[in-house]
């Protein structure tokens, strides 16, 4: 048999093997970030979070609160290393008079729960057409972000919201629109105006518009007791443990800083047994066009002077993928 005939047969055969190696290789990948819907519950495991969370975040974060507490500042002066949006250093005073008028309490509709199902929605383009409405508001507790809306989108977010994230710049004019009457919208402060903000549109004082990189609202038609603020603790763990940003040397000037969709799933590893996500992911930055949001059309160059590293931060969360920390319900 002439050498080159054998030669053509090996090649062929070498590209078919090729082919089919690279294709199963994809399917791999594609299922480890890709998390197909099932009908079924998925099963919930109590503490299966938390045992994830320790070896990501090391268990120093077991006795930290989820939410801060009056009694941490007002008998006794809880000590912190750093200054917002990483600890309290230097804004107990402004804190204390907002836990005064708020709360701290988990609801006992998530504290009464056996296991606690979360899902983190982030305000991903990928929700688009996802059709995962219902699938999100079968979980017990649903995470937002920001002012991220529901109505008109029911289908592809759903409609349900348990926890809101958000700071003065990010939250919705009317927070009865887009939240449910028991939602929980939780603060995360980055400066202590953040703080003072809050507590003058609960204690209807005066407002302040200086120090504020959007203009916030400044009527806010809110009960104070659905009210939290967010532990820094976790902003801190967020930047040190998945993205290795130097802490110490950032106060005053903070340059770079967790997004507020990484944060929450710090928090879900800490509130949930079980934590998914949806709608996580920016398009390559190469992609100038690429809408990022669901719901307007904005591209990565709003977020140039945002101080997120969001390469960085697909590597974090393709870590927590692997693991099998979270599990995703949009591609990623
Ligand atoms: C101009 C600007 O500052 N944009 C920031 C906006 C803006 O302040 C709010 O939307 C309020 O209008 O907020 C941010 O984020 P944003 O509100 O866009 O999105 C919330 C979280 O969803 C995840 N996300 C979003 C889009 C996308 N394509 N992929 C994603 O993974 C991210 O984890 C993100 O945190 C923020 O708070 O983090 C970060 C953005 O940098
Ligand atoms: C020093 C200062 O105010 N910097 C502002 C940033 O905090 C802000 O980033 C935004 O800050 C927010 C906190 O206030 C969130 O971290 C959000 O994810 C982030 O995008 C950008 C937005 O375009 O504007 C700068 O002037």
């Amino acid at each position: 048999m002439p050498s080159w005939k054998f030669l053509a047969m090996l090649a062929l055969v070498l590209v078919v093997v090729m082919v089919w190696y690279s294709i199963s290789r994809e399917d791999k990948y594609f299922e480890l970030f890709y998390f197909p819907i099932s009908e079924k519950k998925e099963p919930c495991f109590q503490g299966e979070a938390e045992r994830q969370a320790s070896k990501i975040f090391g268990n120093r974060s077991r006795e930290q609160p989820i939410f801060l507490q009056l009694k941490d500042y007002f008998w006794v002066k809880t000590p912190s290393a750093y200054e917002l949006p990483f600890g309290t250093k230097g804004s107990e005073d402004l804190l204390l008079r907002v836990l005064a008028i708020t709360s701290y309490a988990i609801p006992d509709s998530i504290q009464s729960l056996e296991c606690r199902r979360c899902v983190v929605v982030g305000n991903g383009h990928r929700l688009r057409n996802s059709s995962l409405g219902n699938v999100i508001n079968k979980y017990d507790v649903v995470i937002r972000l920001n002012n991220a809306p529901v109505t008109g989108y029911e289908g592809d977010v759903g409609s349900k919201t348990t926890i809101r994230l958000f700071y003065p710049e990010s939250a919705h004019f009317d927070p009865k629109i887009e939240n449910n009457p028991d939602t929980l919208l939780v603060l995360v402060a980055f400066k202590a105006m953040d703080f003072h903000w809050i507590e003058t549109i609960l204690s209807d004082k005066k407002r302040v518009r200086k120090g504020f990189w959007k203009q916030p609202p400044l009527i806010w038609d809110v009960n104070p007791k659905q009210i939290r603020i967010l532990n820094p603790f976790f902003m801190e763990i967020a930047a040190d443990k998945l993205l290795s940003l130097p802490i110490q040397q950032q106060a005053r000037k903070v340059k770079q800083k967790p997004t507020t969709g990484l944060l929450a799933i710090t928090l879900a590893l800490h509130l949930c047994d079980l934590v998914h996500i949806a709608g996580f992911g920016y398009p390559d930055p190469y992609n100038k066009k690429q809408t990022i949001h669901y719901y307007e059309q904005i591209t990565l160059k709003s977020m140039a002077s945002s101080g997120h590293n969001v390469s960085q931060e697909a590597l974090a969360i393709k870590r927590m993928l692997e693991m099998g920390a979270v599990k995703n319900l949009t591609y990623f």
